[in-house]
């Protein structure tokens, strides 16, 4: 061949080699997945002006106008809402390892002394070992078990003070509140501890002032959040507000972990050993000083696991169980069924203990459609991809801040027939599997996936002994003229607005079974 043909040749190929790899790069660009849809906001605060407080309600709303996924910006942060079941499984199910990552808020991290609890803390190893101590060493079957009579001890003491309040309207947030406390202050460090307490605050208000509040702040928006170079200016005090609060939390660990770390070395050896029901402030000491265990325990890290259970834990509880008798108050023939099977459970001459519960069916499914319409964190504890992510077909980038609506979803109109209607036996049919372990994506109150809710066991526990016991040892009215009013205040927990106030009236025939 010719010098000039194979340079001709040579151009030829090269050229065709260039308009494919050109072809190549304009084509795919185009089939690239963009951002979801949704709101435009503002230039530079994005749709931070809009933000309303019942943050829930406002993006269940915008999933009628924008569909299943969309975005906005709330400054210079991208957030994404999921609102669907198949979007769910995507995300839980699918690429889990991706967003088993958390995007807390500076008040979180503030509260959690630097996200060092489960909840807050980043995907990793640390997240895991912590993950793990909580479940298997804190929250065994075992443990649980070994601390029923702590539990059955709180409750009976509840009913024996409602019984002294026959007539006039109890609070039920305040009751449920003082009960699952006490509970898991004497798990965590004994009834003697719970003794102390009380005495210090007679009806608990202090306390229950402080987790009220600490859900408040966590779950206030926070331009700092959005616009992070802002953020050493506090300009709401939003940080400064929960540092404040950090230290009403340190003013009561700090001094019960220490007392419990001096019992703990003045006893002697072989009555620890004998001494089967540790509480698991003993589980946490012992494992800080066992060093060849893999994890690295100290004081702060065991204080920011004690947040997720006094905190955390508490407040979700206690507002489902206003749920529950708002929605029984609400539904007299429903409240009759209860009764009747603890009636046929329990017995009239007899008080509710654990071991009915597993036979409490309707009671369980009054629980479960309480949590589907009261979902108390409806929006789960947002997360953020590690790394770039495709879902529904869109790009979500890595560090967007991910919201699973499963307020939508339980609400669904696609999803549940009669959405918006109180209907327990939606949960009585074997057939489905509607569950608090996330299998079911159509029902998520726990959550799903690695980030499940990790307290599920004692949550449902303290749930079904609190109010299988208040309603079998009482029957409940409104005070004269009320209705139930079932409106949403604000917060990360989904709250009442208006306490619930009720009148107890005995209903066992044995003045004995109320002392
Ligand atoms: C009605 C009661 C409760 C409800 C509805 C509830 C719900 C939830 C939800 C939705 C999450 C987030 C899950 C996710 O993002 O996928 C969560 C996380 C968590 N919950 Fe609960 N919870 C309750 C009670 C409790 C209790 C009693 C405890 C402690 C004893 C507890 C400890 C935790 C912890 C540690 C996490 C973080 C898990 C992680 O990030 O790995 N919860 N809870």
């Amino acid at each position: 061949m010719e010098p000039l043909n194979e340079l001709c040749l040579a151009a030829l190929t090269l050229s065709i080699v260039f308009l494919t790899i050109l072809w190549y790069k304009l084509t795919s660009h185009k089939e690239e997945p963009k951002l979801p849809p949704g709101p435009r906001g503002l230039p530079i605060v994005g749709f931070l002006p809009f933000l309303r407080t019942n943050l829930h309600h406002q993006l269940t709303e915008l999933s009628q106008q924008y569909g299943p996924i969309y975005k906005f910006w709330l400054g210079s942060k991208l957030c994404v809402v999921l609102n669907s079941p198949s979007l769910a499984k995507e995300v839980v199910r699918d690429q889990d390892s991706v967003f088993a990552n958390r995007d807390p808020p500076i008040a979180g991290l503030v509260g959690t002394y630097g996200g060092l609890d489960i909840g807050f803390s980043p995907y990793g190893s640390y997240w895991r070992d912590m993950r793990k101590v909580f479940v298997r060493e804190m929250l065994s079957n075992k443990n649980l078990e070994a601390c029923y009579s702590l539990r059955r001890h709180e409750v009976r003491k509840t009913i024996r003070n409602v019984h002294t309040k026959i007539g006039n309207p109890v609070d039920i947030g305040e009751l449920a509140f003082v009960t699952e406390m006490n509970v898991v202050i004497s798990i965590i460090f004994g009834s003697k501890f719970v003794e102390e307490t009380e005495k210090r605050s007679k009806d608990g208000t202090e306390f229950r002032e402080l987790v009220m509040k600490y859900g408040q702040v966590v779950g206030k928006p926070n331009i700092s959040d959005f616009f992070p170079m802002l953020a050493r200016f506090d300009l709401q005090g939003i940080k400064k507000e929960m540092e404040a609060l950090l230290k009403l939390v340190d003013s009561i660990l700090d001094p019960a972990i220490s007392e419990c770390m001096k019992m703990l070395s003045d006893r002697r050896e072989g009555e620890i050993q004998r001494n089967e029901k540790k509480h698991l402030i003993q589980i946490l000491l012992e494992l800080m000083e066992q060093k060849d265990i893999g994890i690295s325990l100290d004081l702060v890290k065991i204080k920011a696991i004690l947040v997720d259970i006094v905190i955390g834990g508490t407040d979700t509880t206690i507002t489902t169980v206003e749920w529950v008798m708002s929605e029984l108050l609400n539904n007299p023939e429903i409240m009759s069924k209860v009764q009747q099977e603890l009636k046929h459970v329990v017995g009239m001459n007899n008080i509710v203990e654990e071991s009915h519960l597993p036979n409490l069916h309707y009671l369980d499914a009054v629980l479960k459609e309480t949590l589907r319409l009261h979902p108390a964190l409806p929006l789960l504890l947002p997360k953020r991809p590690s790394q770039s992510a495709i879902v529904g077909g869109y790009k979500i980038p890595e560090g967007t801040k991910v919201f699973l609506n499963v307020y939508a979803i339980h609400r669904g109109p696609q999803v549940w027939e009669s959405p918006l209607e109180f209907q327990p036996e939606r949960f009585l049919s074997p057939s489905t599997n509607l569950d608090y372990a996330g299998n079911n994506m159509k029902y998520l109150p726990f959550g799903s996936g690695r980030r499940i809710c990790a307290g599920i066991p004692l949550a449902e526990k303290m749930l079904m002994f609190i109010l299988g016991s208040l309603l079998h040892s009482f029957d409940w009215k409104l005070p004269e003229g009320e209705i139930v009013d079932l409106s949403e205040g604000f917060g990360l927990v989904l709250k009442k607005s208006e306490r619930l106030l009720v009148i107890p009236t005995p209903r066992l025939p044995n003045f004995k079974l109320y002392q």
